[in-house]
């Protein structure tokens, strides 16, 4: 659906974006997140088509971004981190603006601004001035208008920066009503927590240059270095007899007590723990948990962007 090879852009000297390699399938919903001016809206601008690149490709479709720009735009709907609205327009008109730009003509411009009111549930504000929108609410209308000439490809500029905790969760909730619907997705964020539950790849962009590019669960465990596992006894008290054990086990590295649970750092490189329960089975000790800790995703940016996330 979307590809990029080699996509780079120069500003004089500076490297905006170095050589991103993308390959997204229908359906993907991509988290592009990074740091402020690492290089997202600059390929995003380029994939819709709104910027040229200094070279390299970029396809949406098949179709490539120097020779069919017209057919891409067709295809995409992109929307910006930042649009303004019109002060004397109704929400309504707003939409009928936007859809008489793509052509949609008499019944059926009502009906699919109707349509894409219900879609990002902003019926109850239709006949409100699109400028006494709250910003959730103006993102909301953002990607209603985004959506009106039905784009299989959406290219989304952080559109959850500046909400408020709920409206980040609606829009949250609309991405995925969105991937649900087909629809292959860019959405762009520095705040990671509630892009990870949505999307399922991941790109971390630093400095113009993709770090990672892979589906979540990779990226994750690409970054960690020490397999660390959970373990709880069913007996509180064998806590201290599973320290003694393993902590001079030849794989590992260490062991932290905690309230009902150990956490046992594996040395470096070490995957398979297979013998571990045995050995600990075979030293009468019932286990009610053994499992593998999970990274989340923000820490794992954390680790591939080390020394640059304080710009954030
Ligand atoms: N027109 C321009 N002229 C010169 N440099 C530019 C121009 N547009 C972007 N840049 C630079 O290119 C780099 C990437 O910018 P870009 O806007 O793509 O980053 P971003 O990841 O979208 O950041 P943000 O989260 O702040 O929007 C930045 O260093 C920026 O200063």
């Amino acid at each position: 659906m979307i590809k990029t090879v080699d996509l780079t852009k120069k500003y004089g000297d500076a490297f905006a974006i170095k050589s991103i390699d993308l390959d997204l399938q229908a359906g993907d919903l991509f988290g592009f997140i990074g740091p402020n001016g690492a290089g997202k809206t600059t390929t995003m601008r380029i994939i819709a088509t709104l910027l040229e690149p200094s070279w390299g490709e970029a396809y949406v479709c098949n179709h490539s971004v120097h020779t069919a720009p017209k057919e891409i735009r067709r295809l995409v709907g992109y929307m910006p981190d930042f649009f303004g609205v019109y002060d004397d327009m109704t929400v309504v008109e707003y939409l009928e603006f936007f859809a008489a730009s793509y052509r949609i003509k008499g019944e059926a411009r009502r009906k699919r601004v109707d349509e894409m009111l219900d879609v990002v549930d902003l019926d109850f504000k239709r006949d409100a001035y699109a400028n006494t929108l709250s910003r959730g609410q103006t993102q909301r209308l953002g990607l209603a208008r985004t959506l009106l000439h039905d784009p299989q490809v959406l290219l989304l500029d952080e559109p959850l920066s500046g909400l408020d905790p709920r409206a980040r969760i609606e829009m949250r909730n609309l991405l995925r009503k969105l991937g649900a619907m087909g629809k292959t997705i860019i959405v762009s964020s520095h705040i990671l927590p509630e892009l990870a539950d949505v999307c399922n790849k991941v790109g971390i962009i630093d400095k113009g240059e993709l770090k990672q590019n892979a589906t979540k669960a990779e990226v994750i465990r690409m970054v960690r270095e020490h397999t660390v596992l959970v373990i709880q006894p069913q007996d509180r008290e064998k806590m201290s007899a599973i320290d003694e054990l393993l902590r001079k086990h030849e794989k590992v590295q260490g062991c932290e007590m905690g309230d009902d649970a150990l956490r046992i750092i594996l040395k470096s490189g070490v995957t398979d723990y297979s013998d571990l329960p045995r050995l600990l089975m075979q030293n009468d000790i019932d286990l009610r948990r053994f499992s593998e800790e999970e990274l989340d995703l923000e820490s794992a940016f954390m680790a591939l962007t080390k020394g640059t996330s304080n710009r954030m």
